[in-house]
């Protein structure tokens, strides 16, 4: 598999604090790439040198094979897109002159055609006449997805691209990120939300103090913590811990052919446990 993006032995200092400390990983062309920890941990930094806005203390970080302290130059700029919360827009223009904008520094195509279709993407179609000093926090995060999302960059990222937006239009932004990906383009997202996490990203980075201290596949890291237990729920609602064995098969067995279940589940652990199980601290 290729790697859209490598990192090796990453650090930066803001003058005496370490915000990223020796950090380590790789993002495949084509996943979706979580990156997840508390407030203070690193992940806007890291997106920030990722993106050449930032240099390193030390370190490397290479996308698309050039070192990232290069990828401000033009002709890399279009293969990547970047979506923080510094929203970068024209407050006394519209929802769509911002976007027309936008795509005449990038040349992108069809421009009416491609500016529908974003914003349809996020949900925005009512608002394109709006200007941008009239809309709410959320339309304001979706409107800052749609122009990264313009030039249909090879690789895109975004930082909490859902933190303030209610959970319909979590979910429609969801949506249109999977077929967005679905469609090729890698995605790097950071987030604290555990449940957008595991319904979006193929692997997942834990970050904790600057430091990547689990990587994996959420269903991999899940069975890896898991203590190899069901729950079954039982007519007197009472509820029974099995062990995943010949003992736990046999009382499943009693429960079931007295019709006592009513349903049945798996202890795996959410990432939010494994996380605190791992660094001892909480995700929020
Ligand atoms: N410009 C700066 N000057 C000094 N310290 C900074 C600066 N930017 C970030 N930091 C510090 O670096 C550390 C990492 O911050 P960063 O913004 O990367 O965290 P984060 O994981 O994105 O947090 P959040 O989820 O709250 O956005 C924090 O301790 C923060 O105080």
């Amino acid at each position: 598999m290729e790697n859209i993006l490598s990192v090796k032995s990453l650090k930066h200092v803001f003058s005496k604090s370490t915000a990223i400390d020796n950090m380590s990983f790789e993002v495949q062309r084509g996943e979706i790439f979580g990156f997840l920890g508390p407030s203070g941990a690193g992940k806007t930094t890291t997106i920030k040198i990722l993106t050449g806005q930032l240099h390193p203390t030390s370190g490397t970080a290479l996308l698309f094979d050039v070192p990232s302290t290069q990828v401000n130059q033009p002709k890399y700029l279009k293969k990547f897109g970047v979506m923080t919360d510094n929203s970068g827009l024209y407050n006394r223009l519209s929802v769509y002159d911002n976007l027309h904008l936008y795509c005449e520094l990038y040349s992108v195509e069809n421009k009416q055609k491609r500016i529908d279709e974003v914003l349809d993407m996020v949900n925005l179609m009512d608002e394109k006449r709006k200007v941008v000093s009239k809309l709410s926090k959320g339309m304001l995060q979706r409107v800052t997805l749609a122009r990264a999302l313009l030039h249909e960059p090879e690789l895109l990222f975004l930082d909490e691209p859902t933190g303030a937006l209610d959970p319909a239009n979590s979910r429609h932004i969801h949506h249109g990120l999977q077929e967005l990906n679905r469609r090729g383009t890698t995605i790097f997202l950071t987030t604290h939300d555990m449940l957008e996490a595991e319904s979006l990203c193929h692997r997942v980075a834990f970050l904790n103090k600057g430091k990547v201290q689990l990587l994996d596949e959420p269903s991999k890291l899940r069975r890896k913590y898991s203590d190899d237990t069901l729950t079954v729920e039982l007519v007197t609602g009472e509820k029974r811990i099995l062990e995943n064995g010949p003992k736990g098969a046999q009382k499943l067995y009693e429960y079931m052919s007295s019709g006592q279940v009513v349903t049945l589940f798996s202890n795996e652990p959410t990432l939010g446990d494994i996380f605190v199980d791992v660094t001892g601290r909480s995700l929020v």
